[in-house]
């Protein structure tokens, strides 16, 4: 198969979707990789190790998406990359399609088969997430306690506090990968850490990993009201795979914050958690105020930190492009059920639930879809 990688074109997306290892797996099992000259340059790849590893370098995006059967990528495609779209297309990267009517009917009028890397499922974990929660969660923390620093708008505090002075208030909705790892930076710069969840077994395996040294909740408004009102920082962190973040923290909620206090909505890629955040911001222009509360919504975080962030993303991607390249997809979406999982759109038709739900789609199963696809 033909693997096509262009360059990421999002604010600041400095990621890459294939490394020069990635490139030397596919170019061994057979497999033909084009990357658009200079996409790795963001995370310190140059055109020289990807052609030493074995890969075409492409000058234009346009030929890259042209020629290839496959196109990975980070980020999901932006509107003036809707025009490659066609028919059978195989597109394999983050899509979040619940926050993105657009490019979803851009897919499913073009008859992309779009493959989602946040949905792909193994035993109930998301393992084509994971990596990148990982990294998100630990720069909200370091993010959170750099806008409470005064020069950068905040309350003018540190998170550890010292000896004879309050430690500062960190909130966590949402204790899954993002919000363990959220918490795990913020306990070790000192503070004064509350998890909140949904799910009481969560909330168990929370505190055998964190004992004493955070306090988990339970999920439901009046403790996310009574844990906003008193915190310093908030982060967002709340998935339900596939579908659009619930607004769990609300206007009130964030009026009842001391001003110069910080959130950051991490989960801005499905919508967002908070009721008062109401546009995606950039790495450019990370932050606005409301009700006096610093907002940060950057829905590429690891994008800041190119070289760890591709480096892990592409550690788990490149085994199912394998597959895919490989057996084919229909072959690769029958086989194997976590890649089936990850199919959001297919010959036309939106084949995951929540998605189907939030944009007003009919929901085709996969096997209808593939039937389809096979047949015509
Ligand atoms: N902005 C960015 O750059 C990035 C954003 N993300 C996003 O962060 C979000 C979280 O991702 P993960 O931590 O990997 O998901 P996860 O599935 O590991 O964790 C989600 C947690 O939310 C909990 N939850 C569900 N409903 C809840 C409720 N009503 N109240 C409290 N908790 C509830 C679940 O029990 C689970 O523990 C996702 O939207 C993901 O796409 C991830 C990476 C980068
Ligand atoms: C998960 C995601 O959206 C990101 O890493 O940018």
């Amino acid at each position: 198969m033909i693997i096509g990688v262009p360059k990421e074109i999002k604010n600041n997306e400095n990621r890459v979707a294939m490394t020069p290892a990635g490139v030397v797996n596919l170019s061994k099992a057979g497999h033909r990789v084009m990357i658009e000259s200079n996409a790795g340059v963001g995370s310190n790849f140059t055109n020289e190790e990807y052609k030493v590893a074995g890969a075409e370098i492409i000058e234009s995006a346009s030929d890259v998406w042209e020629k290839a059967e496959m196109i990975m990528k980070v980020k999901e495609p932006l509107s003036p990359e809707y025009k490659y779209f066609r028919k059978g297309l195989i597109l394999f990267t983050y899509l979040h399609l619940a926050a993105e009517p657009e490019l979803t009917k851009a897919l499913v009028e073009n008859e992309v088969t779009a493959i989602a890397y946040e949905t792909v499922t193994v035993n109930n974990t998301l393992p084509l997430l994971s990596p990148m929660s990982e990294v998100a969660g630990r720069m909200a923390s370091q993010i959170g306690a750099q806008f409470l620093e005064k020069f950068y708008g905040g309350k003018g505090i540190l998170l550890s506090g010292v000896p004879g002075v309050n430690r500062g208030k960190v909130t966590v909705i949402g204790g899954g990968m993002v919000g363990t790892n959220a918490a795990k930076i913020a306990v070790g710069l000192g503070a004064d850490v509350t998890i909140i969840d949904l799910n009481p077994t969560r909330l168990r395996q929370l505190e055998d990993i964190f004992g004493t040294s955070v306090q988990t909740l339970m999920s439901n408004p009046y403790n996310i009201a009574e844990a906003v009102k008193n915190s310093d920082l908030v982060i967002g962190s709340v998935l339900i795979p596939g579908a659009k973040a619930p607004k769990l923290v609300t206007e009130e909620m964030v009026k009842s914050m001391q001003p110069g206090s910080v959130v950051v909505d991490v989960a801005i890629d499905q919508g967002g958690n908070f009721e008062t955040v109401d546009h995606i911001t950039t790495h450019d222009d990370p932050i606005y105020e409301k009700h006096g509360v610093l907002h940060y919504a950057v829905a590429n975080m690891p994008g800041a930190v190119p070289r760890t962030s591709t480096i892990a993303l592409t550690n788990v991607t490149i085994p199912y492009a394998a597959q895919i390249a490989t057996k084919g997809v229909v072959k690769a979406i029958n086989e194997n059920p976590a890649i089936k999982s990850g199919v959001n759109v297919l010959n036309g038709r939106v084949t995951y639930e929540a998605v189907a739900l939030d944009l007003g789609y009919e929901y085709a199963t996969v096997e209808e879809a593939v039937v389809k696809l096979v047949i015509a």
